[in-house]
């Protein structure tokens, strides 16, 4: 079994660092001309998969989009994250589960067992209950070559009046690093199987971090396009931590319609690639 953390490096060497969200919002599905349903929501999905196998490495579905529709929209997603994973693709679970750790450790067998019909490679997770409180997912990932990216410091703008509030040690950011760092470098390899989620909108300066404390950690960095954030200033904001970042883009590339999304995905990951290299 080979870890989260070497293959996410292993897909960043073969395919570079861009992963596509699948945000499946009503007003795109509109302006594709696709209905907001459950059979909709497949083939949105469906579409995205087939225009990034072969031009990225990394798929990111936003879970909430086909839990709107209930059992049929998780039936919808079920079928995106299968033909995701058999056309050789990461998938990360957009699902932001968090709770005490009795219950946080289902919503980690649901996401990440393999087999599980939600199976994907990594999810997203909350450690407001304590960095602890995710112990039980973070075992279940090293246990399978899964995958955590945990929130730390969010690109929505609300963000800072939380995440920058102080304790003992540090910021509410610092701390959740501090912990995804520990057992990173317990795990021993270059790159750790629980990342964090640094938005790209974010002044690591007032969230009390910075580019060196994330070495050991993928990051996975949403806030580009849409929230603001500018591509060709990747290096400038995660600096030495550069090449650990998953660069998150979703409505910047889906807002191409069906038939643009090919070049778009192509487009998008030359500019990735550019920038992370400049
Ligand atoms: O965990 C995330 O992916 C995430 C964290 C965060 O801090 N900000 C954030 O925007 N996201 C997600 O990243 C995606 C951003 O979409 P776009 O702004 O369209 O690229 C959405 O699915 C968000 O839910």
């Amino acid at each position: 079994m080979t870890a989260f953390g070497q293959r996410l490096s292993d897909v960043f060497a073969a395919s570079g660092q861009l992963c596509v969200g699948i945000d499946p919002h009503p007003y795109l599905m509109s302006e594709w001309g696709i209905a907001d349903t459950p059979d909709g929501l497949r083939e949105f999905g469906l579409r995205v998969v087939e225009a990034a196998v072969g031009r990225v490495g990394i798929l990111k579905p936003q879970v909430a989009f086909f839990e709107r529709h209930g059992s049929a929209g998780f039936a919808a997603l079920e079928t995106v994250f299968a033909a995701a994973r058999s056309g050789g693709l990461l998938v990360i679970a957009d699902a932001k589960r968090g709770d005490v750790g009795s219950t946080v450790e289902a919503y980690g067998r649901a996401w990440l067992t393999p087999g599980s019909p939600l199976e994907a490679d990594a999810m997203t997770i909350s450690a407001f209950q304590g960095v602890g409180s995710i112990g039980a997912p973070r075992d279940l990932a090293l246990a399978t070559g899964k995958g955590l990216f945990v929130l730390a410091a969010t690109s929505n703008p609300e963000s800072a009046s939380i995440q920058t509030a102080r304790g003992d040690a540090g910021t509410v950011t610092a701390t959740i690093l501090s912990g995804i760092r520990d057992w990173n470098t317990a795990e021993g390899a270059p790159l750790g199987s629980v990342g964090a989620v640094i938005g790209a909108t974010v002044d690591f300066e007032s969230f009390g971090f910075d580019d060196a404390s994330l070495a050991v950690i993928p990051v996975l960095a949403p806030g580009l396009g849409h929230q603001g954030a500018s591509f060709s200033d990747l290096r400038r904001i995660y600096g030495s931590a550069t090449p650990n970042v998953v660069v998150s883009a979703s409505r910047i590339i889906l807002s191409a319609g069906p038939s643009g999304l090919a070049a778009a995905i192509t487009a998008q990951a030359d500019e990735v690639a550019k920038a992370v290299q400049s």
